[in-house]
Protein backbone atom coordinates (compact mmCIF):
# COMPACT_ATOMS: atom_id res chain seq x y z
CA UNK A 1 0.00 0.00 0.00
CA UNK A 2 1.23 3.60 -1.08
CA UNK A 3 0.71 7.12 0.43
CA UNK A 4 -0.32 9.56 -1.73
CA UNK A 5 1.45 12.50 -1.45
CA UNK A 6 -1.41 14.43 -2.05
CA UNK A 7 -4.36 13.37 -0.24
CA UNK A 8 -2.38 12.14 2.91
CA UNK A 9 -4.68 9.01 2.99
CA UNK A 10 -3.76 5.40 2.31
CA UNK A 11 -4.11 4.46 -1.53
CA UNK A 12 -4.36 1.24 -2.51
CA UNK A 13 -3.41 1.23 -6.11
CA UNK A 14 -0.83 4.36 -6.95
CA UNK A 15 -1.69 4.12 -10.45
CA UNK A 16 -5.27 5.17 -9.84
CA UNK A 17 -6.28 8.71 -9.74
CA UNK A 18 -7.35 10.78 -6.81
CA UNK A 19 -9.92 12.92 -9.07
CA UNK A 20 -11.36 12.74 -12.35
CA UNK A 21 -12.75 15.47 -14.20
CA UNK A 22 -14.98 15.00 -17.26
CA UNK A 23 -16.14 18.07 -19.53
CA UNK A 24 -12.89 19.90 -20.46
CA UNK A 25 -13.74 22.99 -22.03
CA UNK A 26 -11.92 26.18 -20.50
CA UNK A 27 -13.49 25.66 -16.71
CA UNK A 28 -12.83 21.72 -16.81
CA UNK A 29 -9.42 21.64 -18.56
CA UNK A 30 -8.08 24.72 -16.26
CA UNK A 31 -9.43 22.68 -13.48
CA UNK A 32 -7.81 19.54 -14.23
CA UNK A 33 -4.44 21.04 -14.72
CA UNK A 34 -4.82 23.17 -11.09
CA UNK A 35 -5.61 19.44 -9.37
CA UNK A 36 -2.23 17.99 -11.60
CA UNK A 37 -0.63 20.85 -10.21
CA UNK A 38 -0.95 20.41 -6.63
CA UNK A 39 0.08 16.91 -6.71
CA UNK A 40 -3.20 15.09 -7.76
CA UNK A 41 -3.42 12.32 -10.47
CA UNK A 42 -6.24 13.27 -12.69
CA UNK A 43 -8.06 11.29 -14.98
CA UNK A 44 -9.48 13.14 -17.86
CA UNK A 45 -12.68 12.40 -19.49
CA UNK A 46 -14.32 14.87 -22.20
CA UNK A 47 -17.29 13.60 -24.65
CA UNK A 48 -15.20 14.58 -27.68
CA UNK A 49 -11.84 13.21 -27.38
CA UNK A 50 -10.17 16.09 -29.01
CA UNK A 51 -10.54 17.95 -26.40
CA UNK A 52 -8.61 15.55 -23.76
CA UNK A 53 -5.30 14.68 -26.34
CA UNK A 54 -5.06 19.08 -26.84
CA UNK A 55 -4.92 19.03 -23.21
CA UNK A 56 -2.49 16.39 -22.73
CA UNK A 57 -0.62 17.46 -25.70
CA UNK A 58 -0.16 21.31 -24.54
CA UNK A 59 0.02 20.69 -20.89
CA UNK A 60 0.92 16.68 -19.90
CA UNK A 61 4.06 18.50 -18.32
CA UNK A 62 1.69 19.99 -15.75
CA UNK A 63 1.44 16.49 -13.35
CA UNK A 64 -0.03 13.54 -13.54
CA UNK A 65 -2.78 12.79 -15.67
CA UNK A 66 -4.80 9.42 -16.76
CA UNK A 67 -6.12 9.67 -20.50
CA UNK A 68 -9.29 8.39 -20.86
CA UNK A 69 -11.62 7.59 -24.03
CA UNK A 70 -14.98 6.08 -22.77
CA UNK A 71 -16.89 6.77 -19.72
CA UNK A 72 -15.83 2.96 -18.35
CA UNK A 73 -12.44 3.46 -18.62
CA UNK A 74 -12.61 6.58 -16.75
CA UNK A 75 -14.47 5.36 -13.85
CA UNK A 76 -12.33 2.56 -13.87
CA UNK A 77 -9.17 4.81 -13.30
CA UNK A 78 -9.80 6.24 -10.67
CA UNK A 79 -9.26 5.29 -6.96
CA UNK A 80 -12.49 4.31 -4.23
CA UNK A 81 -14.02 6.05 -2.76
CA UNK A 82 -14.70 7.99 -6.59
CA UNK A 83 -14.62 11.57 -7.17
CA UNK A 84 -15.87 12.64 -10.06
CA UNK A 85 -16.23 16.83 -10.92
CA UNK A 86 -18.30 17.19 -14.61
CA UNK A 87 -17.80 20.58 -15.94
CA UNK A 88 -20.04 20.10 -18.85
CA UNK A 89 -23.08 22.67 -20.12
CA UNK A 90 -25.48 23.08 -17.08
CA UNK A 91 -28.67 21.45 -18.10
CA UNK A 92 -29.42 18.34 -20.26
CA UNK A 93 -25.87 17.71 -21.09
CA UNK A 94 -25.51 17.56 -16.61
CA UNK A 95 -28.03 15.31 -16.25
CA UNK A 96 -26.59 12.77 -19.27
CA UNK A 97 -23.31 12.42 -17.73
CA UNK A 98 -24.66 12.05 -14.47
CA UNK A 99 -27.00 9.21 -15.75
CA UNK A 100 -24.35 7.73 -17.29
CA UNK A 101 -21.84 8.08 -14.23
CA UNK A 102 -24.36 6.46 -11.42
CA UNK A 103 -24.90 3.60 -13.61
CA UNK A 104 -20.94 2.98 -13.19
CA UNK A 105 -20.23 4.23 -10.01
CA UNK A 106 -20.72 2.77 -6.71
CA UNK A 107 -21.98 3.20 -2.89
CA UNK A 108 -20.07 5.67 -1.38
CA UNK A 109 -18.44 7.22 -4.76
CA UNK A 110 -19.37 11.32 -5.16
CA UNK A 111 -20.11 12.76 -7.84
CA UNK A 112 -19.68 16.79 -7.74
CA UNK A 113 -21.46 18.72 -10.27
CA UNK A 114 -19.10 21.98 -10.74
CA UNK A 115 -21.26 23.57 -13.36
CA UNK A 116 -23.47 26.61 -13.12
CA UNK A 117 -26.35 24.70 -12.53
CA UNK A 118 -29.74 25.42 -11.27
CA UNK A 119 -30.64 24.91 -7.56
CA UNK A 120 -33.54 23.38 -8.08
CA UNK A 121 -32.04 20.80 -10.30
CA UNK A 122 -29.08 20.11 -8.07
CA UNK A 123 -32.15 19.49 -5.28
CA UNK A 124 -33.34 16.85 -7.56
CA UNK A 125 -30.11 15.44 -8.21
CA UNK A 126 -29.17 14.69 -5.00
CA UNK A 127 -32.06 13.40 -4.07
CA UNK A 128 -31.73 11.02 -6.63
CA UNK A 129 -28.18 10.11 -6.26
CA UNK A 130 -28.60 9.65 -2.87
CA UNK A 131 -31.21 6.64 -3.14
CA UNK A 132 -28.97 5.11 -5.58
CA UNK A 133 -26.55 5.54 -2.64
CA UNK A 134 -24.20 8.32 -4.44
CA UNK A 135 -23.10 10.98 -2.75
CA UNK A 136 -23.74 14.48 -4.59
CA UNK A 137 -22.12 17.79 -4.44
CA UNK A 138 -23.51 20.76 -6.21
CA UNK A 139 -20.58 23.13 -6.33
CA UNK A 140 -20.44 26.63 -7.40
CA UNK A 141 -17.07 27.60 -8.94
CA UNK A 142 -15.59 31.01 -9.96
CA UNK A 143 -13.41 32.48 -11.60
CA UNK A 144 -13.23 32.06 -15.02
CA UNK A 145 -10.38 30.38 -16.97
CA UNK A 146 -7.90 32.09 -14.74
CA UNK A 147 -9.05 31.40 -11.47
CA UNK A 148 -9.75 27.68 -12.36
CA UNK A 149 -6.31 27.29 -13.18
CA UNK A 150 -5.03 29.14 -9.89
CA UNK A 151 -7.29 29.11 -7.51
CA UNK A 152 -11.35 29.80 -8.23
CA UNK A 153 -13.62 30.19 -5.62
CA UNK A 154 -15.16 26.96 -4.30
CA UNK A 155 -19.18 26.94 -3.20
CA UNK A 156 -19.61 23.04 -2.39
CA UNK A 157 -23.08 22.18 -1.29
CA UNK A 158 -24.10 18.57 -0.38
CA UNK A 159 -24.13 16.30 2.49
CA UNK A 160 -21.44 17.05 5.20
CA UNK A 161 -19.51 13.81 4.92
CA UNK A 162 -18.54 14.04 1.31
CA UNK A 163 -16.93 17.60 1.90
CA UNK A 164 -14.96 15.61 4.71
CA UNK A 165 -13.38 13.48 1.87
CA UNK A 166 -13.81 16.10 -0.98
CA UNK A 167 -13.42 19.19 1.18
CA UNK A 168 -9.25 19.21 2.09
CA UNK A 169 -9.09 18.36 -2.47
CA UNK A 170 -10.78 21.40 -3.41
CA UNK A 171 -9.52 24.18 -0.64
CA UNK A 172 -6.29 22.79 -1.95
CA UNK A 173 -6.75 24.36 -5.42
CA UNK A 174 -9.28 26.96 -4.72
CA UNK A 175 -7.53 30.62 -4.23
CA UNK A 176 -6.24 31.60 -0.84
CA UNK A 177 -6.63 35.07 1.13
CA UNK A 178 -4.79 35.66 3.63
CA UNK A 179 -3.71 31.97 4.31
CA UNK A 180 -7.93 30.91 4.06
CA UNK A 181 -8.77 28.63 1.17
CA UNK A 182 -11.86 30.11 -0.90
CA UNK A 183 -13.67 27.56 -0.53
CA UNK A 184 -15.90 26.39 2.66
CA UNK A 185 -18.90 23.63 3.03
CA UNK A 186 -22.06 25.76 2.08
CA UNK A 187 -24.65 23.57 2.93
CA UNK A 188 -27.42 20.50 2.07
CA UNK A 189 -28.26 19.36 -1.75
CA UNK A 190 -28.73 23.13 -3.63
CA UNK A 191 -27.05 25.39 -1.92
CA UNK A 192 -23.89 25.58 -3.25
CA UNK A 193 -25.22 26.40 -6.48
CA UNK A 194 -28.09 28.64 -4.90
CA UNK A 195 -24.84 30.83 -3.65
CA UNK A 196 -23.27 30.98 -6.94
CA UNK A 197 -26.20 32.05 -8.53
CA UNK A 198 -26.55 34.60 -6.39
CA UNK A 199 -22.72 35.38 -6.92
CA UNK A 200 -23.91 35.52 -10.37
CA UNK A 201 -26.45 38.08 -10.01
CA UNK A 202 -24.01 40.52 -7.24
CA UNK A 203 -21.89 40.04 -10.78
CA UNK A 204 -24.52 41.35 -13.02
CA UNK A 205 -25.55 44.09 -11.00
CA UNK A 206 -21.63 45.16 -10.22
CA UNK A 207 -21.36 45.10 -14.07
CA UNK A 208 -24.02 47.19 -14.88
CA UNK A 209 -22.84 49.96 -12.28
CA UNK A 210 -19.35 49.66 -13.79
CA UNK A 211 -20.77 50.30 -17.21
CA UNK A 212 -23.50 53.01 -15.74
CA UNK A 213 -19.90 54.69 -14.24
CA UNK A 214 -18.05 55.12 -17.56
CA UNK A 215 -21.24 56.07 -19.83
CA UNK A 216 -21.58 58.66 -17.40
CA UNK A 217 -17.95 60.12 -17.90
CA UNK A 218 -18.22 59.34 -21.57
CA UNK A 219 -21.39 61.30 -21.93
CA UNK A 220 -22.03 63.75 -19.14
CA UNK A 221 -18.18 64.63 -19.23
CA UNK A 222 -17.03 63.65 -22.51
CA UNK A 223 -13.82 62.34 -21.59
CA UNK A 224 -11.68 59.82 -23.95
CA UNK A 225 -12.29 56.29 -23.42
CA UNK A 226 -8.19 56.17 -22.40
CA UNK A 227 -8.80 58.70 -19.40
CA UNK A 228 -12.13 56.51 -17.88
CA UNK A 229 -9.50 53.73 -18.05
CA UNK A 230 -7.58 55.82 -16.16
CA UNK A 231 -10.11 56.39 -13.65
CA UNK A 232 -10.99 52.99 -13.16
CA UNK A 233 -6.93 51.83 -12.26
CA UNK A 234 -7.14 54.69 -9.73
CA UNK A 235 -9.95 53.94 -8.21
CA UNK A 236 -8.64 50.12 -7.60
CA UNK A 237 -5.93 51.25 -5.31
CA UNK A 238 -9.07 52.72 -3.11
CA UNK A 239 -12.33 51.59 -1.45
CA UNK A 240 -13.24 50.18 -5.46
CA UNK A 241 -10.37 48.26 -5.35
CA UNK A 242 -11.75 44.70 -7.15
CA UNK A 243 -11.42 42.25 -9.97
CA UNK A 244 -13.72 43.57 -11.84
CA UNK A 245 -12.60 47.06 -11.42
CA UNK A 246 -9.55 46.46 -12.32
CA UNK A 247 -10.23 44.59 -15.91
CA UNK A 248 -12.01 47.57 -16.46
CA UNK A 249 -9.35 49.45 -16.86
CA UNK A 250 -7.70 46.81 -18.61
CA UNK A 251 -10.99 46.22 -21.34
CA UNK A 252 -11.03 50.21 -21.72
CA UNK A 253 -7.14 50.26 -22.48
CA UNK A 254 -7.28 48.44 -24.89
CA UNK A 255 -7.02 49.57 -28.75
CA UNK A 256 -8.69 47.81 -31.90
CA UNK A 257 -5.71 46.83 -33.85
CA UNK A 258 -7.53 46.85 -37.19
CA UNK A 259 -9.19 50.53 -36.75
CA UNK A 260 -7.24 52.17 -33.92
CA UNK A 261 -9.83 52.53 -31.97
CA UNK A 262 -10.30 51.94 -28.94
CA UNK A 263 -11.88 48.15 -28.58
CA UNK A 264 -14.71 48.97 -26.66
CA UNK A 265 -16.24 51.51 -29.68
CA UNK A 266 -16.12 48.65 -31.84
CA UNK A 267 -17.75 46.39 -29.80
CA UNK A 268 -21.46 45.82 -30.28
CA UNK A 269 -23.54 47.05 -27.30
CA UNK A 270 -25.22 44.50 -27.30
CA UNK A 271 -24.99 42.29 -23.91
CA UNK A 272 -25.73 38.61 -23.77
CA UNK A 273 -26.56 36.19 -20.80
CA UNK A 274 -26.22 32.54 -20.18
CA UNK A 275 -29.18 32.37 -17.02
CA UNK A 276 -27.71 32.61 -14.08
CA UNK A 277 -28.52 36.21 -13.85
CA UNK A 278 -32.00 35.58 -14.92
CA UNK A 279 -32.76 32.77 -12.06
CA UNK A 280 -31.67 35.12 -9.45
CA UNK A 281 -33.87 37.18 -10.51
CA UNK A 282 -36.99 34.90 -10.44
CA UNK A 283 -35.58 33.30 -7.26
CA UNK A 284 -35.73 36.90 -5.66
CA UNK A 285 -39.23 37.39 -7.18
CA UNK A 286 -40.67 33.65 -5.55
CA UNK A 287 -38.69 34.46 -2.13
CA UNK A 288 -40.25 37.93 -2.74
CA UNK A 289 -36.72 39.43 -1.76
CA UNK A 290 -36.47 42.61 -3.49
CA UNK A 291 -33.31 42.37 -5.14
CA UNK A 292 -33.85 45.30 -7.66
CA UNK A 293 -29.77 45.86 -8.66
CA UNK A 294 -29.64 42.74 -9.63
CA UNK A 295 -32.97 42.83 -11.85
CA UNK A 296 -32.12 46.17 -13.29
CA UNK A 297 -29.13 44.58 -14.68
CA UNK A 298 -30.68 41.73 -15.98
CA UNK A 299 -33.13 44.10 -17.70
CA UNK A 300 -30.63 46.17 -19.12
CA UNK A 301 -29.22 43.44 -20.87
CA UNK A 302 -31.78 42.60 -22.28
CA UNK A 303 -32.77 46.38 -23.50
CA UNK A 304 -29.26 46.59 -24.66
CA UNK A 305 -29.92 43.28 -27.20
CA UNK A 306 -33.69 44.83 -28.25
CA UNK A 307 -31.19 45.58 -31.41
CA UNK A 308 -34.24 46.56 -33.58
CA UNK A 309 -36.62 48.26 -31.20
CA UNK A 310 -33.74 50.15 -30.48
CA UNK A 311 -32.76 51.34 -33.48
CA UNK A 312 -36.58 52.38 -34.11
CA UNK A 313 -36.50 54.39 -30.61
CA UNK A 314 -33.50 56.29 -31.40
CA UNK A 315 -35.99 59.09 -32.63
CA UNK A 316 -37.89 59.64 -29.50
CA UNK A 317 -37.69 62.96 -28.46
CA UNK A 318 -35.60 63.85 -25.38
CA UNK A 319 -37.11 66.91 -24.27
CA UNK A 320 -35.26 69.79 -22.62
CA UNK A 321 -31.67 68.51 -21.42
CA UNK A 322 -29.72 70.16 -18.53
CA UNK A 323 -25.70 70.84 -19.43
CA UNK A 324 -23.00 68.95 -18.03
CA UNK A 325 -21.84 69.43 -14.66
CA UNK A 326 -19.73 72.49 -14.34
CA UNK A 327 -16.70 70.49 -12.23
CA UNK A 328 -15.44 67.31 -13.89
CA UNK A 329 -13.43 66.25 -11.30
CA UNK A 330 -16.31 66.69 -8.72
CA UNK A 331 -18.12 64.75 -10.63
CA UNK A 332 -16.15 62.15 -11.23
CA UNK A 333 -15.75 62.03 -7.50
CA UNK A 334 -19.33 61.88 -6.96
CA UNK A 335 -19.76 58.84 -10.05
CA UNK A 336 -16.62 57.01 -7.24
CA UNK A 337 -18.81 57.45 -4.81
CA UNK A 338 -22.22 56.74 -6.62
CA UNK A 339 -20.58 53.70 -7.34
CA UNK A 340 -19.31 52.38 -4.14
CA UNK A 341 -23.16 53.00 -2.65
CA UNK A 342 -24.93 51.13 -5.18
CA UNK A 343 -22.47 48.01 -4.94
CA UNK A 344 -22.82 48.19 -0.83
CA UNK A 345 -26.85 47.98 -1.58
CA UNK A 346 -26.25 45.30 -4.78
CA UNK A 347 -24.53 43.02 -1.68
CA UNK A 348 -27.01 44.40 0.74
CA UNK A 349 -29.76 42.59 -1.52
CA UNK A 350 -27.60 39.41 -2.59
CA UNK A 351 -27.12 38.42 1.00
CA UNK A 352 -30.62 39.26 1.89
CA UNK A 353 -31.59 37.05 -0.97
CA UNK A 354 -29.43 34.18 0.46
CA UNK A 355 -31.18 34.82 3.95
CA UNK A 356 -34.66 33.88 2.34
CA UNK A 357 -32.99 31.19 0.47
CA UNK A 358 -31.35 29.62 3.51
CA UNK A 359 -34.26 29.75 5.57
CA UNK A 360 -36.64 28.97 2.52
CA UNK A 361 -35.16 25.10 2.35
CA UNK A 362 -32.95 24.93 5.98
CA UNK A 363 -29.76 25.50 4.35
CA UNK A 364 -28.44 27.05 7.75
CA UNK A 365 -25.89 28.90 5.14
CA UNK A 366 -23.40 31.42 7.08
CA UNK A 367 -23.23 34.68 5.32
CA UNK A 368 -19.69 35.57 6.86
CA UNK A 369 -18.25 32.42 5.48
CA UNK A 370 -19.35 33.40 1.84
CA UNK A 371 -17.79 37.09 2.27
CA UNK A 372 -14.65 35.29 3.26
CA UNK A 373 -14.87 32.69 0.11
CA UNK A 374 -15.38 35.56 -2.53
CA UNK A 375 -12.44 37.39 -1.23
CA UNK A 376 -10.25 35.41 -3.75
CA UNK A 377 -10.69 33.91 -6.86
CA UNK A 378 -14.38 34.45 -7.81
CA UNK A 379 -15.27 36.99 -10.03
CA UNK A 380 -16.51 39.57 -7.90
CA UNK A 381 -13.32 39.79 -5.51
CA UNK A 382 -13.18 43.16 -3.76
CA UNK A 383 -11.28 44.80 -1.51
CA UNK A 384 -14.41 45.30 0.70
CA UNK A 385 -15.59 41.43 1.24
CA UNK A 386 -12.84 41.74 3.95
CA UNK A 387 -15.52 44.71 5.38
CA UNK A 388 -18.82 42.04 4.76
CA UNK A 389 -16.95 39.53 6.41
CA UNK A 390 -16.05 41.72 9.54
CA UNK A 391 -19.90 43.17 9.55
CA UNK A 392 -21.14 39.31 9.51
CA UNK A 393 -18.46 38.88 12.64
CA UNK A 394 -19.58 41.78 14.63
CA UNK A 395 -22.94 40.22 14.14
CA UNK A 396 -24.28 37.50 12.40
CA UNK A 397 -27.90 38.53 12.82
CA UNK A 398 -27.36 41.49 10.62
CA UNK A 399 -30.82 43.06 9.59
CA UNK A 400 -29.12 44.38 6.42
CA UNK A 401 -25.30 45.17 5.32
CA UNK A 402 -26.41 48.76 5.06
CA UNK A 403 -26.82 49.27 8.63
CA UNK A 404 -23.82 47.45 9.63
CA UNK A 405 -21.74 50.11 11.30
CA UNK A 406 -18.67 50.78 8.47
CA UNK A 407 -21.37 50.26 5.53
CA UNK A 408 -23.75 52.77 7.35
CA UNK A 409 -21.68 55.64 7.71
CA UNK A 410 -19.64 54.47 3.96
CA UNK A 411 -23.57 54.88 2.53
CA UNK A 412 -24.07 58.48 4.33
CA UNK A 413 -20.90 59.45 3.78
CA UNK A 414 -21.92 58.83 -0.36
CA UNK A 415 -25.81 59.86 -0.03
CA UNK A 416 -25.13 63.50 -1.52
CA UNK A 417 -22.84 62.24 -4.70
CA UNK A 418 -25.23 59.76 -5.33
CA UNK A 419 -28.01 62.04 -5.43
CA UNK A 420 -26.24 64.25 -7.44
CA UNK A 421 -25.04 61.48 -10.00
CA UNK A 422 -28.86 60.23 -10.60
CA UNK A 423 -30.47 63.58 -11.19
CA UNK A 424 -27.56 64.77 -13.14
CA UNK A 425 -28.12 61.20 -15.48
CA UNK A 426 -31.54 61.98 -15.26
CA UNK A 427 -31.35 65.31 -16.15
CA UNK A 428 -29.25 64.81 -19.39
CA UNK A 429 -30.94 61.95 -20.78
CA UNK A 430 -28.31 59.00 -19.35
CA UNK A 431 -29.88 56.00 -18.64
CA UNK A 432 -28.37 54.88 -15.30
CA UNK A 433 -31.30 52.19 -14.12
CA UNK A 434 -29.27 50.51 -11.45
CA UNK A 435 -27.54 53.89 -9.82
CA UNK A 436 -31.32 55.09 -9.78
CA UNK A 437 -32.87 51.73 -8.63
CA UNK A 438 -30.50 51.65 -5.35
CA UNK A 439 -30.70 55.01 -4.67
CA UNK A 440 -34.79 54.26 -4.32
CA UNK A 441 -34.38 51.06 -2.66
CA UNK A 442 -32.03 52.76 -0.15
CA UNK A 443 -34.76 55.68 0.13
CA UNK A 444 -37.37 53.06 0.17
CA UNK A 445 -35.57 51.32 3.13
CA UNK A 446 -34.97 54.18 5.26
CA UNK A 447 -38.26 55.50 5.12
CA UNK A 448 -41.35 55.47 8.01
CA UNK A 449 -43.49 55.42 6.06
CA UNK A 450 -44.04 54.63 2.25
CA UNK A 451 -47.51 54.57 -0.17
CA UNK A 452 -48.29 50.71 0.59
CA UNK A 453 -50.73 51.92 3.01
CA UNK A 454 -52.19 53.42 -0.37
CA UNK A 455 -51.66 50.37 -2.55
CA UNK A 456 -53.61 48.16 0.78
CA UNK A 457 -56.49 50.82 0.68
CA UNK A 458 -57.00 50.39 -2.77
CA UNK A 459 -56.72 46.40 -2.87
CA UNK A 460 -59.25 46.62 -0.02
CA UNK A 461 -61.61 48.92 -2.28
CA UNK A 462 -61.23 46.70 -5.73
CA UNK A 463 -61.38 43.50 -4.00
CA UNK A 464 -61.88 43.36 0.12
CA UNK A 465 -58.42 42.01 0.31
CA UNK A 466 -58.26 43.44 3.56
CA UNK A 467 -55.77 45.99 5.83
CA UNK A 468 -54.12 46.15 9.06
CA UNK A 469 -54.22 49.23 11.14
CA UNK A 470 -51.29 50.68 13.10
CA UNK A 471 -53.65 51.89 16.29
CA UNK A 472 -54.89 48.39 16.53
CA UNK A 473 -54.52 44.56 16.04
CA UNK A 474 -57.01 43.35 13.50
CA UNK A 475 -57.83 42.93 9.97
CA UNK A 476 -60.25 45.32 8.71
CA UNK A 477 -62.08 45.77 6.00
CA UNK A 478 -64.36 49.07 4.58
CA UNK A 479 -67.83 48.73 2.96
CA UNK A 480 -66.56 50.87 -0.02
CA UNK A 481 -69.78 49.93 -2.18
CA UNK A 482 -71.99 50.31 0.94
CA UNK A 483 -71.79 53.34 4.02
CA UNK A 484 -68.63 53.20 4.02
CA UNK A 485 -68.09 52.19 7.82
CA UNK A 486 -65.35 49.78 8.78
CA UNK A 487 -65.59 46.51 9.79
CA UNK A 488 -63.55 43.53 11.10
CA UNK A 489 -62.48 41.36 8.41
N1 LIG B 1 -16.75 29.74 -18.70
C1 LIG B 1 -16.76 30.28 -17.50
O1 LIG B 1 -16.16 31.35 -17.23
C2 LIG B 1 -17.49 29.59 -16.38
C3 LIG B 1 -18.29 28.48 -16.62
N2 LIG B 1 -18.91 27.84 -15.58
C4 LIG B 1 -19.72 26.64 -15.82
O2 LIG B 1 -18.83 25.52 -15.94
C5 LIG B 1 -19.35 24.56 -16.88
C6 LIG B 1 -18.32 24.38 -17.99
O3 LIG B 1 -18.12 25.62 -18.62
P1 LIG B 1 -17.14 25.83 -19.87
O4 LIG B 1 -15.82 25.25 -19.56
O5 LIG B 1 -17.25 27.25 -20.23
O6 LIG B 1 -17.77 24.87 -20.97
P2 LIG B 1 -19.16 24.92 -21.76
O7 LIG B 1 -20.26 25.38 -20.86
O8 LIG B 1 -18.96 25.62 -23.03
O9 LIG B 1 -19.39 23.35 -22.03
C7 LIG B 1 -18.56 22.63 -22.91
C8 LIG B 1 -18.29 21.25 -22.38
O10 LIG B 1 -19.54 20.54 -22.19
C9 LIG B 1 -19.43 19.28 -22.89
N3 LIG B 1 -20.76 18.85 -23.31
C10 LIG B 1 -21.72 19.58 -23.89
N4 LIG B 1 -22.82 18.84 -24.11
C11 LIG B 1 -22.53 17.59 -23.65
C12 LIG B 1 -23.27 16.38 -23.57
N5 LIG B 1 -24.53 16.31 -24.00
N6 LIG B 1 -22.65 15.31 -23.02
C13 LIG B 1 -21.40 15.39 -22.58
N7 LIG B 1 -20.66 16.51 -22.61
C14 LIG B 1 -21.22 17.60 -23.14
C15 LIG B 1 -18.54 19.60 -24.06
O11 LIG B 1 -18.05 18.43 -24.63
P3 LIG B 1 -17.53 18.42 -26.16
O12 LIG B 1 -16.14 18.97 -26.13
O13 LIG B 1 -17.59 17.00 -26.56
O14 LIG B 1 -18.47 19.29 -26.94
C16 LIG B 1 -17.48 20.43 -23.37
O15 LIG B 1 -16.58 19.65 -22.63
C17 LIG B 1 -20.69 25.14 -17.38
O16 LIG B 1 -21.71 24.61 -16.60
C18 LIG B 1 -20.55 26.63 -17.12
O17 LIG B 1 -21.78 27.28 -16.93
C19 LIG B 1 -18.73 28.22 -14.30
C20 LIG B 1 -17.93 29.30 -14.01
C21 LIG B 1 -17.29 30.09 -15.01
O1 LIG C 1 -20.14 31.87 -13.69
C1 LIG C 1 -19.44 32.69 -14.24
C2 LIG C 1 -18.51 33.54 -13.47
O2 LIG C 1 -18.74 33.50 -12.13
C3 LIG C 1 -19.54 32.82 -15.72
O3 LIG C 1 -18.55 33.59 -16.24
C4 LIG C 1 -20.93 33.22 -16.07
O4 LIG C 1 -21.42 32.20 -16.94
C5 LIG C 1 -21.09 34.50 -16.81
O5 LIG C 1 -22.46 34.69 -16.97
P1 LIG C 1 -23.10 35.39 -18.23
O6 LIG C 1 -22.53 34.69 -19.44
O7 LIG C 1 -24.57 35.20 -18.06
O8 LIG C 1 -22.65 36.84 -18.17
Amino acid sequence: MTTSAATGSDSPDSTKAQIGVTGLAVMGSNIARNFARNGYTVALHNRSIAKTDALLSEHGSDGSFIRTETMEEFVAALERPRRVLIMVKAGDPTDAVIEELAGLMEEGDIIIDGGNSLYTDTIRRESAMSARGLNFVGAGISGGEEGALNGPSIMPGGPKESYESLGPLLEQISAHVDGEPCCTHIGPDGSGHFVKMVHNGIEYADMQLIGEAYDLMRKALDMPVADIADVFREWNSGDLDSYLVEITAEVLSQVDAETGKPLVDVITDAAGQKGTGRWTVKSALDLGIPTTGIAEAVFARALSSATDQRKQAQELESGTLSAAPADAKTFVDDINKALYASKVVAYAQGFDQIAAGSAEYGWDVTPGDLATIWRGGCIIRAKFLNRIRDAYAENPELPSLLLAPYFRSAVEDAVDSWRRVVATATTMGIPVPAFASSLSYYDALRSERLPAALTQGLRDFFGAHTYQRIDKPGTFHTLWSGDRTEVTA
